[in-house]
């Protein structure tokens, strides 16, 4: 079934390709038939020519038969060649559309809707599930087609020399490219389903233990990782060992049905002789041509195994991307947004998928636009899931907010970025350089305004000492800057967006406290017309602010208030 989903999502348009490159990979077919049976005639001929004396060695015509082979074999070549060309061409063409489809269906998921899954079996799915998907067609496909059309036509042809020879030929077909390879199909089903599990599994381990390893390493569990992951290793080459017996098994098999019946052929055929129905030429003419007959029958096998190998990837990708995003995507353009751009909680309650209980709890707040307000609490109180709905990470469950009047479920993530910039704890730095994390946030900035952001927030020292300037490298998730630098870089991200809001989640925690002094004096001088929604537990930053406000027990009051 969900095969045919995406058969129906992507087989109209590459349609064309895909029949194109069944063409070529028949007449490959018939040309390499073409070209045993005919060379089989060819030589068996020149031979009974030779025994027979001159008068019949010069009566026998070798140039058109040679020319025949000649250009069965080139026709072999060219066809297998553009064949190629055809079906990768399309499965890569496949594969993309496919990986953006993917895309589409799992981005809207992020973030609420992933943290179930595993980072290393998400991009397994991403990548190899939708490489099998794509390949179905030239991997499953094309191979069963051109063995049933070109069976057909190889038993035809065998009949008009000799009718009992066709019928053994089309019998042995059958076995050979239905009976053998869908018994092989049906064998492989429950190996590959562990497969597909255990490489999951395997993929998702093998990530986070590279994401990790710093901390197994200090823990002392390297060891013990390093075995986990080889018996899961060996576990993986054993099944995939019992499919490739599988498979090659068939192949024998096959090879064994295609040399049986070539002696049943070839008893047939001298049998004909004997008859007068066939000449001697003709017997290892049809002997050869059996053989190379059974040459469509060989990737039948794996071509089963592929299906089945598409069909697990297809369900695994459904799997993945079935799920509707956690926030529903408005229905509608987003409104437009007029100052004063007031955020107002009302009534608001919020509590996580999964989880017993609330985080707000009816709580309610107003921020003016152009106010600088703190928001203290104890650690786990809610603060950072109040940015996530702000973000509209996550849909709030009762009561309403509004951002310059208008309700927040009319936004996306994306419309609300353009006018709240967030500074994240939990922030990802992607491994590049110091320009490339700036330019994420604004693509049109140039080195000037670059520098000047960094100056803000107290970087631009550190980039000037740095070996390559602007372009020096930060490493997987900053790993080459110190805990304050990485976050000090996300704070400089904010503010590139220059947006009217900007919400800063400890923006500067693991910073000694004059430089996050120089941090926020310079930071309110540059943006002092923005709104500032502080996330801290650092009171050196109250003095900052207008007002403080407390999260406690669901609820928000000014810290005052606070018994
Ligand atoms: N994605 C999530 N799914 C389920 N529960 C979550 C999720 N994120 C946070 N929580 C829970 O929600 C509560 C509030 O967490 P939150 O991170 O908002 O607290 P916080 O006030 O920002 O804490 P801190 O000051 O330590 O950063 C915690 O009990 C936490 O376990």
């Amino acid at each position: 079934m969900t095969m045919l989903t995406f058969s129906g999502l992507f087989t109209r348009a590459l349609r064309r390709p895909v029949l194109l490159g069944l063409a070529l990979a028949c007449v490959a077919a018939l040309a390499n038939f073409g070209l045993l049976f005919l060379s089989g005639w060819l030589l068996a001929g020149a031979a009974c020519a030779g025994a027979a004396g001159l008068a019949a060695q010069q009566a026998f015509n070798m140039m058109l038969p040679a020319t025949g082979v000649r250009f069965f074999a080139t026709l072999r070549i060219i066809t297998r060649y553009l064949e190629r060309l055809v079906t990768h061409d399309a499965s890569l063409r496949l594969t993309g559309r496919l990986r953006v489809w993917t895309y589409t269906k799992l981005a809207p998921q992020a973030p609420a809707g992933l943290t179930d899954k595993r980072g290393g079996d998400l991009l397994s799915r991403f990548v190899s599930d939708t490489d099998r998907v794509g390949q179905s067609y030239t991997d499953t496909f094309i191979p069963f087609a051109r063995a049933l059309l070109c069976g057909l036509v190889f038993a035809f042809i065998f009949g008009i020399f000799l009718k009992n020879a066709g019928y053994a030929l089309a019998l042995a077909m059958l076995i050979c490219c239905l009976l053998v390879p869908v018994s092989v199909g049906l064998l492989s089903a429950p190996r590959l389903r562990t497969l597909a599990t255990q490489r999951g599994a395997f993929q998702a381990d093998l990530a986070d233990t590279l994401t990790g390893l710093g901390e197994y390493l200090t823990l002392g569990a390297s060891e013990s990782r390093l075995l986990a992951l080889e018996t899961q290793q060996k576990s993986l080459q054993r099944t995939e060992r019992s499919l490739a017996t599988l498979e090659s098994g068939a192949r024998g098999l096959i090879t064994l049905i295609g040399l049986l019946t070539t002696l049943c052929v070839v008893f047939l055929a001298m049998q004909a002789f004997h008859q007068n129905i066939l000449s001697a030429p003709e017997i290892p003419m049809l002997a050869l041509g059996c053989l190379a007959a059974f040459d469509v029958a060989q990737p039948l096998p794996a071509a089963c195994q592929a299906y089945t190998r598409a069909r697990i990837a297809a369900e695994r990708l459904q799997a993945a991307c079935h799920a509707p995003p956690c926030v529903p995507a408005p229905v509608t353009p987003p409104p437009a947004l007029h100052a004063p751009l007031d955020l107002i909680l009302h009534d608001v309650s919020f509590q996580y998928p999964d989880s017993p209980n609330p985080v707000l709890h009816h709580a309610s707040l107003h921020i003016r636009q152009g106010e600088r307000v703190a928001l203290i609490g104890a650690s786990g109180v809610g603060k950072s899931s109040l940015i996530s709905l702000l973000s509209r990470f996550y849909p709030y469950q009762e009561g309403d907010i509004t951002l310059g009047g208008q309700d927040l479920r009319a936004f996306s993530t994306e419309d609300l970025a353009k006018t709240i910039s967030v500074a994240q704890q939990d922030f990802h730095l992607f491994n590049g350089t110091i320009r490339d994390t700036l330019l994420l946030a604004d693509p049109m900035a140039d080195d000037a305004r670059l520098h000047d952001a960094l100056r803000i927030v107290q970087l631009d020292g550190f980039v000037q000492h740095a070996p390559n300037g602007l372009d020096t490298l930060i490493g997987d998730e900053g790993l080459a800057l110190s805990g304050g630098q990485a976050r000090r870089l996300v704070l400089a991200q904010a503010l590139l967006r220059n947006t009217p809001w900007l919400i800063l989640d400890e923006p500067t925690e693991g910073l000694d406290q004059k430089t996050e002094y120089s941090l926020m004096q310079s930071l309110i001088s540059a943006r002092p017309d923005a709104t500032l929604l502080c996330i801290t537990h650092r009171r050196t930053l109250i003095p900052f602010m207008d007002r403080t406000l407390t999260l406690a027990g669901g609820q928000i009051c000014p810290a005052e208030e606070v018994p």
